[in-house]
């Protein structure tokens, strides 16, 4: 059991993204823009469900790591305090994810 938290990652992302580029991934993928975070974030995201669907608990957990830390970093770089995305999961805690996609509208 560890007591690292997102929330000590997110600052540490956040620390990061002033270094220089040549000293930081954080900084380099943010300052290649927007695009480049959000694809690496696509392309961890794929890889977890490729690692999900082959049962591979190993490389799952790796790949979980690497889609929570590119999304803290797309965060960032959208300037979406994590505690926004925290606030709305703890909003929605009030319905189940059925009643609420019964109650969208068609
Ligand atoms: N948690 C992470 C983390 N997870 C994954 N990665 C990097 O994400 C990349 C994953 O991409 P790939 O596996 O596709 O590797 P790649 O081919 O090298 O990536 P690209 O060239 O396509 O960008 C690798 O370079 C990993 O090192 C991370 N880089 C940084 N962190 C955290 O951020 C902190 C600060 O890191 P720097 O910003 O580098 O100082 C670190 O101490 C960690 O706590």
């Amino acid at each position: 059991m560890t007591s690292f938290t997102l929330n000590d990652l997110a600052r540490i992302v956040a620390e990061r993204a002033s270094a220089p580029a040549s000293e930081s991934y954080t900084a380099k993928l943010l300052s290649d823009g927007p695009a480049r975070a959000a694809k690496k974030l696509g392309e961890e995201a794929v890889e977890a469900a490729i690692a999900a669907v082959l049962q591979d608990r190993e490389n799952l957990t790796a790949e979980a790591a690497d889609v929570l830390y590119h999304l803290l970093v797309v965060l960032h770089g959208a300037h979406i305090p994590l505690s926004d995305v925290m606030a709305e999961l703890e909003r929605r805690t009030a319905q189940s994810g059925l009643a609420e996609k019964a109650a969208r509208p068609r």
